[in-house]
């Protein structure tokens, strides 16, 4: 962070004319590591980024908030040389960059990446993620693997990081792995004074709790005189985290200021535009209406003799910390994940095989946060993906299509749900994160499934758009969809759930109801601080 923070809240930020950067760039007296001056990205007819200037600080942490397709993602990809802009320049520590940026300029110039999918390899230890193709070679190229081991050792340590050199990488927690690509990031800057750490969504994928070490990590990084660039949709990491912020709506900067003496509320309005209006409220289910789904002695990856059911009208939440087997349950009932014991019953009839055809046939609809496991098609149309659940009530005779129908649906989807840039025929793939994550939740809703199944349905989705996903989850329960959901955001557990079960190390530790389910009995509980309540996670 920066020593000394200016005064002052966030101002609306007067685009900076098209110019040459000169060799040493200053504002008010503070250099910059990156200036962007006058970006401005076209794809086809959506405007990207239009005229886009942002200064980052040497040594600050800049936090960059945008609603879902604002253009955070397109900025970062002409920043790693993914795209090339139609418009605008870059300069990196007061020196021109030649654009589109190549990958020699990265590596040379002491700009790093983690993005949210950190692309770790799994199998391998700490120490080969984190040097792989860097390591300190000495007599007939050996590897010192000594001297290696040790200098890890003590940076894990400097991060508080309790985890060993040589411990696999599929051993650890979320927030762990993701500090083990910081790790990896440094070492790209390394040898380099001051350089840029560029944070793309890294704590999209990170359950609530386990945010706070990865940014404590951060905190440490920006001590060492490296500048960050925080792109995020939670909005309490600039506050906690950041000196000062940029806003990008509809692909312009709006705003660039100090963060203090702001709230997230003041963020939350700035970031979609008008004030966050209350969601449609929903009287809680007290009573069931009979079971849709019933599990009964589920045993699987982490999961040990785990007994649950849903009820017509009940949104079920399951929570707990990471590896604790909550989030085992959707892709376990869907049959995603295998059982190694348990039954499942829908609507009193037992499934035999657990498989995704057979699932969708019962009517359950999976929806995942990472859209790898369980997303859209990306090469298909926007059209294509969210008429996909209903080809049953499109088709004609000989199983033709109706298109009129289709073209009818889709539209209407898109309004409902507000997915933008909303345009059917484009490839589901050019559309932002946050906008197919709410087609793949929106496109359900068009015929609904008996039970929606959800895990961590609200990652990467812009805060206005997480109230429509609470909306549409509301919704739908009320009209008697049943829904199981996974999460970590306790806040939105509380919002929306009737009934919560905490897991620890594969079994069910607590149930809550109602008024009792609250962001901070959540978290005691997931931490098994809270005193235990009834289990019996039949209702
Ligand atoms: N390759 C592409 N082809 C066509 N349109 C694109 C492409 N990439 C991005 N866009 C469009 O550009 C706009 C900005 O998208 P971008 O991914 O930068 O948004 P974002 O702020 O990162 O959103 P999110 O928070 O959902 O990740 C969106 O309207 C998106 O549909």
């Amino acid at each position: 962070m920066t020593p000394t923070q200016p005064t002052g809240g966030l101002e609306e930020s007067s685009p900076t004319p098209i110019s040459a950067p000169s060799v040493i760039t200053t504002s008010g007296g503070v250099a910059h590591v990156l200036e962007v001056t006058g970006l401005t990205k076209r794809f086809g007819a959506t405007t990207a980024l239009s005229d886009v200037s942002l200064h980052v600080r040497h040594g600050e942490v800049h936090a960059l908030l945008g609603h879902n397709g604002s253009g955070k993602s397109t900025l970062v990809k002409i920043l790693s040389g993914y795209h090339r802009p139609d418009a605008g320049s870059i300069s990196f520590k007061g020196q021109p960059v030649q654009l589109p940026v190549s990958s020699a300029h990265l590596a040379e110039s002491g700009i790093a990446f983690l993005h949210q999918d950190i692309g770790l390899v799994p199998s391998a230890s700490v120490l080969e993620n984190v040097r792989i193709g860097r390591f300190e070679t000495g007599v007939g190229r050996r590897i010192k693997w000594k001297a290696e081991r040790e200098r890890l050792r003590e940076q894990l340590r400097s991060f508080d990081l309790k985890v060993e050199p040589d411990d696999p990488v599929n051993r650890l927690s979320a927030s762990q792995r993701t500090i083990v690509g910081l790790l990896r990031a440094l070492h790209n800057l390394e040898g380099h004074t001051g350089g840029l750490l560029v944070l793309d969504e890294a704590t999209a994928a990170l359950p609530a709790h386990e945010t706070e070490e990865l940014l404590a990590a951060v905190r440490e990084i920006a001590t060492r005189g490296i500048s960050v660039l925080l792109i995020t949709h939670h909005l309490n990491e600039p506050l906690i985290l950041a000196d000062r912020v940029s806003i990008l709506r509809d692909g312009k900067l709006v705003m660039t200021g100090d963060v203090a003496g702001r709230t997230e509320r003041d963020l939350a309005e700035m970031v979609i535009g008008r004030e966050r209006r209350a969601p449609i409220s929903r009287p809680p289910t007290t009573t069931k209406h009979g079971d849709v789904l019933v599990a009964q002695g589920l045993s699987g990856r982490i999961l040990r003799d785990v007994s649950l059911s849903v009820g017509r009208g009940e949104i079920l939440g399951l929570t707990g910390l990471s590896g604790s087997g909550h989030d085992e349950v959707p892709y376990a009932l869907y049959g995603m994940s295998p059982l190694t014991a348990g039954t499942v019953s829908v609507e009193g009839e037992r499934v035999g095989a657990l498989n995704p055809p057979q699932s969708i046939r019962r009517g359950l609809a999976l929806v995942s946060g990472d859209r790898a496991v369980a997303g859209g098609v990306p090469a298909a149309t926007v059209s294509e993906n969210l008429s996909a659940p209903s080809l049953g009530s499109l088709t004609g005779p000989a199983r033709w299509i109706l298109r009129a129908k289709e073209h009818t649906l889709v539209g209407s989807l898109i309004e409902r749900f507000n997915i933008k840039p909303g345009i059917p025929g484009v490839a589901f793939s050019t559309m932002s994160g946050g906008n197919q994550q709410k087609a793949l939740i929106g496109r359900w809703m068009a015929s609904p499934p008996k039970v929606l199944l959800l895990d961590e349905a609200t990652s990467g989705v812009d805060i206005g758009a997480v109230d429509e996903i609470v909306d549409t989850l509301g919704t739908f329960a009320s009209g008697g969809g049943a829904v199981i959901l996974a999460s970590t955001q306790y806040e939105d557990l509380a919002r929306l759930a009737d009934r919560v079960l905490v897991f620890r190390d594969g079994r069910v530790s607590h149930q809550f109801r109602g008024d009792e389910i609250t962001a901070h009995e959540l978290l005691a509980a997931s931490y098994g601080e809270a005193p235990p309540r009834s289990t019996t996670a039949h209702s």
